[in-house]
């Protein structure tokens, strides 16, 4: 096939209003006009605005793991200290001040990858905890490794007075870390983030290689950490482990992306902006009580605006802040739905073969404990055919997708056009061509039914680019009808309006082999039929291999070659459909009840 065989809808993709190329040369001059601010010549000044951008650079990378990817890494400023530590033990070594920030970078780069994979291993509220617990881990080091950090004495820097190199630099650093997050919020890899963020078997089952992707940001915001430790250790001119490591600070910049709107773009300066403001305000009003009243105003934010001051009613009623609690969605101008009804969706044409095996099933066994719910199953599936995978409820079939598809890795052998899928990861089996859909809907809820399309295309091995894949994204949906939904939230979509998605993702990847689960219950008959001609048009026109569960038959009997029966996790008849339909032991274990509701 090719691409340019086909007809694209007339679709465009334009940055949203606060987003893209604008909103980084707004960053920009917001940073020229900084620079100016140590020509007023008050140092005071000058310190706290270094000491703000400290705190945004610091925030904002945080949300990068926190907000893009959904980890709450309350361990971010142990980057920070570790960086501040490497810079001035450097520094202190003669190494130039350039080379000085390039080791901060680099050393936590390095350590931020290790500790990867332990931290990788947890979720949620774990990998949370076991975040939180690098920042006493660090502190312990840095009092005890005396060689490198001094010790309790900590490192004192050769005194030069470098307060204004040192703002220029969190200047710079700072428009960096605004830009890159800009960048990062539309472009593939952020996507992927995303993706992990709303559901991390559903980002694989689309190509997306999860850990990679999670142990890259981990050591992007790592790096950024570490910088804003260079540079302000620089500034300092001393540092010791409760000054870099210690909690009275640390979660502070988290503090500050949640109270402005983590996965936001402007969520973390907004946040940034007001914490900090409050805090030297208390600073000078409340000498004593200060850290209460700011632990306190944090506690009632967090209760009364738990999604972040932009996501809450006030932000979204008031005309400034409304601008900036947009989400970032790449926006589309959607092609009139009439217009691409009937356009060939950009997917390859394959000529299958009959003769051939495309997918191979040998004694495929998979059990939970004592309950084996598929048990040796064996099952040749042929190039082009549409299979009815049916049986009672529990019998074994989702647990069969999920085997091919590794969700589970089971027991027995699966070869794919030939090739053996021991060990295959999930977003490995994506990208042979096996595409499938879940029994129930797992769409990336915040985002758009385009970029749930489109981040699948990206991730297949021709690798479009998102503007090109959002491109494609329309003929997808307005196959499976959602053109008029393709700008909204997949979470505002309706049950069958989420399955429709699940099919339009899943086509996206360009499948040989595609595994539906269960998508007509629901539908009216004439929404089943158009369901089933949409199978058809994959099977005759693009060559796609299909195998469908699904408990209303009549769905399946408008277009299945072969029903396969299962039995408590067994194979207990293989037939073509006129003929399976006769066997007794289909109609007890399936048809029996099936049939007689529908009137069969
Ligand atoms: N993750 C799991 N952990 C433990 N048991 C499971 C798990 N997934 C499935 N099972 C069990 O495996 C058996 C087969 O379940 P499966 O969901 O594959 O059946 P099914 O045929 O798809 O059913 P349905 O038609 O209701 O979707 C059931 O007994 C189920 O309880």
């Amino acid at each position: 096939m090719a691409h340019n065989e086909l007809t694209m809808p007339q679709t465009s993709s334009r940055p949203p209003a606060f987003g893209g190329l604008g909103v980084v040369i707004g960053a920009a001059a917001a940073g020229v006009l900084a620079l100016g601010v140590p020509q007023f010549g008050v140092p005071y000044v000058t310190n706290l605005v270094f000491t703000f951008l400290v705190f945004f650079i610091l925030a904002q990378s945080w949300d990068w793991i926190g907000g893009l990817a959904g980890y709450v890494n309350l361990g971010h400023f142990a980057y920070y200290g570790i960086g501040a530590y490497a810079f001035a033990a450097s520094l202190v070594a003669g190494v130039p001040t350039p080379l000085c920030f390039l080791i901060a970078a680099v050393a936590v780069a390095g350590i931020a990858a290790l500790l990867s994979f332990p931290l990788f291993r947890l979720k949620g509220d774990y990998f949370a905890f076991a975040t939180l617990a690098i920042l006493p881990l660090a502190e312990l080091l840095a009092f005890n490794l005396v060689p490198l950090t001094g010790g309790a004495d900590g490192i004192v820097l050769p005194p030069h007075y470098v307060l204004v190199p040192a703002f220029y630099t969190a200047v710079g650093l700072a428009v960096v870390t605004f830009a890159l997050s800009v960048l990062l919020a539309r472009s593939r890899f952020g996507y992927a983030l995303k993706s992990i963020r709303n559901d991390e078997q559903a980002a694989e089952v689309v190509g997306i290689r999860i850990f990679p992707a999670k142990r890259a940001v981990m050591v992007l915001s790592g790096a950024f950490a570490a910088l804003a430790g260079a540079v302000h250790a620089w500034q300092l001119s001393y540092i010791d482990p409760p000054t870099v490591f210690g909690l009275n600070v640390a979660l502070v910049p988290v503090a500050m992306a949640l109270f402005g709107g983590s996965g936001l773009l402007w969520g973390p300066l907004v946040g940034v902006v007001l914490l900090f403001s409050i805090q030297q305000y208390l600073l000078v009003n409340m000498t004593m009580l200060h850290a209460t009243v700011y632990g306190l105003i944090i506690l009632l934010i967090g209760r009364f605006m738990p999604g972040g001051l932009l996501r809450s009613a006030f932000a979204r009623s008031t005309p400034g802040l409304r601008a900036l609690s947009r989400e970032v969605h790449h926006e589309i101008e959607a092609a009139p739905p009439a217009a691409t009804h009937e356009r060939r969706l950009p997917m390859p044409v394959r000529a299958p073969d009959p003769d051939k095996v495309l997918l191979s099933l040998k004694g495929i066994t998979k059990a939970f404990g004592g309950n084996v719910a598929v048990n040796n199953v064996t099952l040749d599936v042929r190039e082009g055919e549409v299979i009815g995978l049916v049986g009672a409820n529990g019998s074994g079939k989702t647990t069969l997708f999920n085997c091919i598809s590794k969700v589970y890795e089971p027991q027995g052998t699966l070869l794919f056009d030939g090739a053996d899928m021991k060990g295959l990861r999930r977003d490995e089996v994506a990208g042979i061509g096996v595409g499938r859909t879940f029994q129930n809907p797992r769409p990336f809820g915040d985002l758009t039914v385009a970029e749930n399309i489109a981040v699948a295309a990206t991730f297949r091995a021709d690798k479009p680019s998102m503007t090109e894949a959002l491109k494609e994204a329309e003929s997808y949906a307005a196959f499976v009808g959602l053109e008029e939904r393709f700008t909204q939230r997949a979470d505002a979509l309706s049950l069958q309006e989420k399955k429709s998605l699940e099919l339009a993702r899943a086509l996206a990847l360009h499948p040989k082999l595609l595994l539906v689960d269960e998508v007509a219950s629901g539908l009216t008959p004439a929404e089943v039929k158009r369901f089933v001609s949409h199978i058809r048009e994959i099977r005759e026109v693009y060559g796609v291999t299909v195998i469908w569960v699904e408990h209303i038959f009549s769905a399946l009997a408008q277009i299945v070659d072969r029903l396969v029966v299962l039995e408590q996790g067994q194979v207990i008849a293989d037939a073509p459909l006129a003929e399976a339909v006769r066997d007794e032991r289909v109609l007890a274990a399936y048809l029996g009840s099936a049939a007689t509701k529908e009137g069969h």
